[in-house]
């Protein structure tokens, strides 16, 4: 795997390489994050999208954007009217940490993501017992994998945000059946970001037969850059332009045109 997310993907891959890997008991599945981004769901925003706000204090490609409290980064992203919340805990190149999610979990009652490189089970139960509603599976990173990490979440409780970035990983992830499907406009291993990313694989997807849940992710900043997705995706995931803005709950109103 080349560039950045081969780096981080190693390293996440050595933090867990000695975790156990039970999951534990079956626990029910509420669907918590799911239902906050099904059509409708958002109900009064302008463009009825519903917004995935994202605690992220590091990327690879900003270095530091802001320090954030979790905790009251969440609760003004709810202020500003998202629907849920992303909660980085990858600690080397996103600031991340199980101590953001959990303070996130506590501070808000929207569902919560858990956004990591999930490489191995033990992540997944650490996002169930950390309080989390769903959790990311990148299909860049657990390929072939894919359908054994869903029948994890699943038996877990937890929602799966299963993330592709192209026509191949579109095809792997549409063939295991996911719930939610996100598609990442920032190419992982350049982290260079193309909006036209998400239009193109949604209608592809639209047009394969899937009827579940869509979520464009990154590189949006603006209620002009979120046209581009209307009428095409169901949620939209954003961090940078959120985080650093200094106004947390501010700048969730004025993407959402409020
Ligand atoms: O900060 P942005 O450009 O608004 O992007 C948010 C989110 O999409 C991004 O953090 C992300 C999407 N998929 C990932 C996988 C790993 C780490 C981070 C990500």
């Amino acid at each position: 795997m080349p560039g950045v997310l081969g780096r981080i993907v190693t390293e996440r891959a050595a933090d867990y390489r000695d975790a156990d890997p039970h999951l534990g008991p079956a626990r029910p599945a509420h669907r918590r994050f799911e239902a906050a981004l099904r059509p409708g769901a958002a109900g009064s925003t302008v463009e009825t999208l519903a917004l995935i706000a994202e605690v992220k204090q590091a990327s690879p490609s900003q270095g530091a954007i802001a320090a954030l409290d979790p905790a009251q980064a969440a609760r003004a992203y709810a202020e500003g009217g998202a629907s849920a919340i992303s909660c980085l805990t990858e600690p080397r190149h996103f600031g991340g940490s199980p101590e953001a999610l959990r303070a996130v979990v506590a501070a808000t009652e929207l569902p919560v993501l858990r956004k990591d490189f999930v490489v191995h089970p033990a992540m997944l139960r650490e996002a169930a017992e950390w309080g989390a509603s769903a959790a990311l599976l990148m299909v860049s990173v657990v390929g072939e994998r894919l359908p054994e990490f869903l029948d994890m979440a699943e038996h877990l409780g937890l929602d799966a945000l299963v993330e592709v970035h192209d026509e191949r990983e579109l095809d792997m992830a549409l063939a295991a059946g996911p719930r939610i499907l996100g598609i990442n406009n920032r190419d992982l291993t350049t982290l260079h970001i193309d909006l036209a990313v998400s239009p193109r694989l949604m209608a592809h997807a639209r047009a394969a037969g899937f009827g579940g849940v869509l979520v464009a992710e990154s590189g949006y900043r603006t209620p002009a850059d979120l046209r581009g997705v209307s009428g095409l995706a169901d949620a939209v995931l954003v961090g940078t332009s959120l985080a650093g803005s200094g106004d947390l709950a501010g700048a969730t109103r004025a993407l959402l045109g409020r």
